[in-house]
């Protein structure tokens, strides 16, 4: 069973694969981000789906890497009888998803095997599979999936398998097409063409952000073409991982479907993509958030799906056994119907960032700030779910309130500098009123710490952003005792955990790892804190946790040095970039403001 550290990711901005380090693609839902996989392996065993292209002799391979700063994956195997590469990729979408494999001889002759295993419906369905020519054509229900390549091929215990030899010089090809099974196939592609295509495709989009420099840069470019490859092209839509079900505790429940664009996620995404100078991205999102929101703010969800669909039931797949035994696989998620009230202060704290970051007004969108507004003057004094989507009794979370501060501080202004219209006095009021309500009740003078909610004792690593929203000064003695408390209290090897599961009142049974998105806070909490030295210190340490392409799932297990949670994650991708560039230009910044490096 691979790790969550042995994948790499392939993508064509509609969805996503995922390649082991032994060749298998364990992981791919077609034809969109959120369809039922057509390879679970990832999430089950080699029965449930999987398309592996290895030497004959099977194992992990020698090396990978993505070639220079594209998502065209090349994976080399040094074996006795030669050396051998493939190089994975999906091509910028036409009409039909494809993924290609290109088998390339480098020296020797080395035997190889395909073992293609379709189960359509999440490891469900074995598809009916015929020859027909050099291709075969698997169909089930709703989908047909065409493969065609030049060597043999033949069925063996429900998979097709091809074995050949490659040698020195030659270059072997597998294209998967995916298409719905009443119309048509599509077009063949040339495979060597989609290669050429995807290459300038990626070899564009990186270059077309503001150059990147300083010692992070690699780092950093990957970062941005992994959370490129998490956007819904036709949307903007950006959803928070490609996976479902990927535990937070290895054989533990808590296991969600993050195929989904929260709000959350995709404000900080945004923040990541635009210090990097990729406006486009920004108004794709904004206008993808100006349909999903659409209607009576009071119906504002913290999450919806890539075409803005809200209802996303969370059902169990129980035929599925979990990765390395973590049940249930679940999809859909329930968390689509809590009340989270820090979504209303993220998404204003990013319509604020694109203005002050050069995206041209548009009067729906300031209309919508607007309304969003007025509705969080009636709701920001509820209890709610808390960013973490706590499943236990709703309460006063701290974070929760600061953020609406930030929703109110970010209106005021805009009214205030940018002279768009509406209440910014009363807006400033509010925002007075929701600061002396978090000073009084959220602040635990004893301990000088904030607190998890009001009232209680837990501390909350979320709490390491008041100094980034700019809700106070970073040197102010109340968030140098939060960060304190935090390094004392909720670090493990250095590394931060959101909060302290046991006796949490999450609802939830069994524990998790370091969540890495708030380590990256430390380290913008230290940096803006004057603690250079310290900041640097850990994102440098951070870094190492990535895999050998650049890619981090969720969190971090510090007892078995393994990544856990889905993957890759825009939740810990996104903060990277914006530490990463924080540390570059030598100061902390606030969450809307650019970072200009
Ligand atoms: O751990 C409990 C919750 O975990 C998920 O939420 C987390 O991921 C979201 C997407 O990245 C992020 O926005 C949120 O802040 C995280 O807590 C899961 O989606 C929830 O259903 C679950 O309750």
């Amino acid at each position: 069973m691979a790790l969550i550290e042995d994948y790499a990711l392939l993508g064509d901005l509609h969805t996503g694969a995922l390649v082991a380090t032994d060749g298998s693609i364990d992981w791919l839902c077609l034809p969109r981000f959120d369809s039922p996989a057509a390879f679970a392996a990832l999430v089950d065993a080699p029965d449930a789906g999987r398309w592996l292209v290895a030497p004959a002799q099977g194992g992990t391979c020698t090396s990978r890497r993505y070639v220079d700063a594209t998502l065209v994956l090349e994976t080399e195997w040094v074996t006795p009888e030669g050396t051998v590469r493939v190089l994975d990729f999906m091509p910028p979408r036409g009409l039909a998803p494809d993924v290609v494999r290109l088998v390339v001889g480098v020296a020797g002759a080395v035997p190889m095997r395909s073992v293609l295993g379709l189960r359509f419906d999440y490891g469900r369905v074995v598809p009916w599979v015929r020859r027909q020519g050099d291709q075969i054509l698997a169909v089930a229900g709703p989908d047909a999936v065409r493969l065609r390549t030049p060597v043999p091929t033949e069925g063996r215990d429900l998979t097709t398998v091809s074995e050949f030899v490659v040698r020195a010089g030659e270059r072997i090809p597998f294209v998967l097409t995916w298409f719905p099974s009443h119309e048509p196939a599509p077009k063949v592609v040339d495979p060597e063409q989609a290669l050429v295509d995807t290459l300038d495709f990626w070899t564009s989009w990186s270059d077309g952000g503001t150059p990147i420099r300083g010692p992070y840069r690699d780092a950093v470019k990957r970062s941005l073409l992994t959370l490129k490859a998490l956007t819904y092209k036709p949307t903007g839509g950006i959803i928070a991982s490609v996976t479902t079900s990927l535990p937070e505790q290895i054989g533990g429940p808590r296991n969600w479907d993050y195929r989904y664009c929260w709000l959350r996620d995709a404000t900080f995404t945004l923040q990541a993509l635009l210090s990097a100078g990729y406006l486009g991205e920004a108004k794709a999102w904004r206008e993808w958030l100006l349909r999903a929101v659409a209607g009576d703010p009071a119906d504002l969800q913290i999450m919806y799906s890539v075409d803005g669909t809200r209802r996303l039931p969370e059902i169990e797949l129980p035929w599925l056994s979990g990765y390395e035994g973590s049940r249930p696989v679940r999809i859909g998620n329930a968390a689509s119907g809590q009340l989270q009230l820090d979504v209303w202060g993220e998404t204003l704290d990013g319509f604020a960032l694109a203005r002050d970051a050069g995206l041209s007004p548009s009067t729906d969108a300031w209309d919508l700030q607007v309304l969003l507004m007025e509705h969080l003057e009636g709701a920001w004094d509820k209890p709610d779910n808390g960013l973490w989507e706590m499943r236990g009794e709703q309460r006063h979370f701290t974070h929760s309130k600061i953020m609406a501060w930030v929703a109110a501080d970010r209106m005021a202004r805009a009214v205030r500098t940018h002279r768009l219209e509406g209440p910014g006095k009363r807006w400033e009021e509010l925002g007075a009123a929701i600061k002396t309500d978090v000073l009084q009740r959220g602040f635990d003078a004893e301990r000088h710490t904030f607190t998890q909610s009001y009232g209680a004792s837990g501390l909350d690593a979320s709490l390491l952003l008041i100094p980034r929203v700019g809700f106070l000064p970073p040197t102010d003695s109340r968030v140098l005792g939060t960060i304190a408390a935090v390094k004392n209290e909720l670090t493990e090897d250095g590394f931060v955990k959101r909060y302290e599961t046991t006796g949490s009142g999450d609802g939830l049974t069994g524990g998790e790892g370091l969540f890495l998105a708030c380590s990256f806070w430390l380290v913008d909490a230290l940096n803006l804190a004057g603690e250079r030295a310290e900041a640097t210190a850990l994102f440098e340490r951070l870094l190492t946790l990535r895999n050998d392409v650049g890619l981090l799932s969720e969190e971090w297990d510090p007892k078995s040095g393994r990544q856990l949670g889905n993957t890759p994650q825009a939740f810990s991708h996104f903060p990277l970039v914006t530490s990463a560039l924080q540390l570059h230009v030598g100061r902390g910044h606030h969450s809307n403001q650019p970072i200009r490096h």
